[in-house]
């Protein structure tokens, strides 16, 4: 399939609307992740919809000094991936286009959760990601628009964003695409080099860690949820002067506690494995490793329960690089 590459509103604005729209956003230097939020927006779309991916590096969502003047622009190659992934027009509007009148004194205000975390770091980045998110939503006029939860802060601020200001289109959330040995997806990954590659490997190793340590203590909670059946197992099994199967049965009784354990665990977990990286040659630079409530970006308390996300950032070399794995915490002694 070829996409039809298209610059201006007019152009866009022109193209004969068919059954649903459906809009993936994009900086370019297309990847397989993008790739993948393509084949969903095209799956959404059905046969008889359309599917717009637009291609725009928005200087407003960029800080002094940060990446604007080096970000990759790659527009030939983005038009034949999308193309490829089911996309019917990619929109690559100019800076000018999209801001006619320069710098838009009008901005979206992120609130107090784009002043966490990716926002703490990046004073702003927020306010501009989501006034060129209402800008672009109100150019392409979509049903739906996906977002990956590689950018989770991103998207749970697009989320709040269309139900604070009734914007009335269905957001719908792509889960990340990973390169086989882990490393999240990016279209930043291409600044680095094979050493750098090597020791960015630690942030998704980080959040598997985090990941791994959970799924640990929930195991040894199920455990502790058995134990008292166990006991009263051991003791019958005592009576019955069953004294070997007594033995284990009282062994296996002995589950650690998994109170010791919850999202301090998590996190020093996944920051044992930061702190190794910070010693390699290159070493990885830490930003934040947090363990937040997704419906806000705070930092979830000890005896949280629900969806969290296990978020990291760090920079190793020029690079700075984000990634984040949703980890659901149940209630202590029950299941998740
Ligand atoms: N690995 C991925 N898996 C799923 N979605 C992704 C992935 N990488 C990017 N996306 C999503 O693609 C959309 C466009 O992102 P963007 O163009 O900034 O790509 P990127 O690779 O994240 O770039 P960068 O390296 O600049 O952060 C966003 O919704 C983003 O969350
Ligand atoms: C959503 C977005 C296209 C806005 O510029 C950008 O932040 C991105 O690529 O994630
Ligand atoms: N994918 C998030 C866009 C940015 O880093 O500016």
């Amino acid at each position: 399939m070829t996409a039809a590459l298209l610059s201006t509103a007019t152009e866009l604005h022109a193209r004969e609307r068919r059954g649903r729209r459906a809009v993936v956003m994009t900086m370019g230097a297309l990847h397989e992740g993008h790739a993948t939020l393509i084949r969903a927006a095209r799956e959404i779309a059905g046969p008889h919809g359309e599917v717009v991916v637009t291609v725009f590096v928005n200087p407003l969502q960029f800080g002094a000094g940060e990446d604007l003047d080096r970000y990759p622009r790659t527009l030939d190659a983005d038009v034949r991936l999308a193309g490829r992934a089911g996309a019917d027009a990619v929109f690559a509007p100019s800076v000018d286009e999209v801001y006619p009148g320069g710098d838009p004194q009008v901005r979206i205000s992120a609130g107090p959760m784009g002043e966490r975390l990716e926002g703490a770091s990046r004073p702003g980045h927020f306010d501009g990601v989501l006034t060129v998110v209402a800008k672009l939503l109100h150019l392409t006029r979509p049903d739906a628009a996906l977002f990956g939860q590689k950018d989770a802060q991103q998207l749970a601020l697009v989320r709040r964003m269309v139900r604070d200001l009734n914007f009335g289109i269905e957001i719908v959330a792509v889960p990340t695409a990973r390169e086989a040995d882990g490393l999240a997806l990016s279209s930043r990954n291409r600044y680095l080099s094979a050493a750098e590659r090597r020791t960015a490997l630690a942030l998704s190793g980080a959040l598997f860690a985090g990941r791994d340590r959970h799924a640990a203590q929930q195991a040894l909670a199920a455990r502790a949820r058995e134990v008292p059946a166990t006991h009263a197992r051991a003791e019958a099994l005592d009576r019955l002067g069953e004294s070997r199967a007594a033995a284990d049965a009282h062994a296996v009784a002995q589950a650690p506690d998994p109170r010791g354990g919850g999202p301090a665990a998590v996190r020093a977990a996944a920051r044992l494995v930061l702190d190794d990286a910070a010693r390699a040659v290159p070493p990885l630079e830490l930003d934040y490793l947090a363990l937040v409530d997704p419906s806000d970006f705070t930092e979830i308390g000890e005896d949280f329960t629900g969806e969290a996300v296990l978020a990291v950032a760090a920079r190793v070399g020029t690079t700075r690089l984000i990634d984040n794995l949703p980890l659901t915490f149940g209630p202590l002694g029950a299941a998740s």
